[in-house]
């Protein structure tokens, strides 16, 4: 466990509210996500599961999609949470959605109990392909 500063609890809370609107009715497995800007905003979202199962959108991408389309794109963290007492790293799917933003983050795990671990981003994501990795090939064209 670290060090609590009320920003991040306030980034928990909302992660934890937005599990509350998960939409799983096929995995029942419920995530929550909000991210915090670098103006100090939070943004929140929830996975939202589909009957055609490969349109599911993970809670990650969801709460970065609101903060993008309400005009942010610069972070400083984000946090999830589940339903389970152990601490779930995210899917490969929102690893890659979250370095095109920057993928210098802090990184919350956050378990039903509402306890954390804290880690950088970076380390989830050793060999990124983000947006600079086209500039070489662009060149070369
Ligand atoms: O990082 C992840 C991994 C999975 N899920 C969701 C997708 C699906 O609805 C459910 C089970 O995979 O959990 C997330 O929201 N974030
Ligand atoms: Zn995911």
């Amino acid at each position: 466990m670290t060090e609590l500063s009320p920003t991040i609890r306030e980034l928990i809370d909302s992660c934890q509210k937005a599990k509350g609107n998960a939409y799983c009715p096929y995995s029942n497995f419920r995530v929550g996500s909000a991210v915090l800007t670098e103006s100090g905003h939070i943004f929140y979202g929830s996975n939202v599961e589909n009957a055609s199962y490969g349109l599911t959108i993970c809670a990650e991408r969801c709460a970065l999609s609101s903060a993008i389309c309400q005009g942010h794109r610069k972070f400083k963290a984000i946090a999830v949470c589940t339903d389970l007492e152990e601490f779930k790293a995210p899917c490969g799917a929102c690893r890659q959605f979250i370095i095109e933003f920057g993928i210098d983050l802090d990184y919350y795990m956050v378990n039903n109990s509402g306890e954390f671990k804290k880690m950088d981003f970076a380390p989830l994501v050793p060999l990124p392909f983000a947006p600079e990795s086209l500039q070489q090939s662009q060149n070369k064209v």
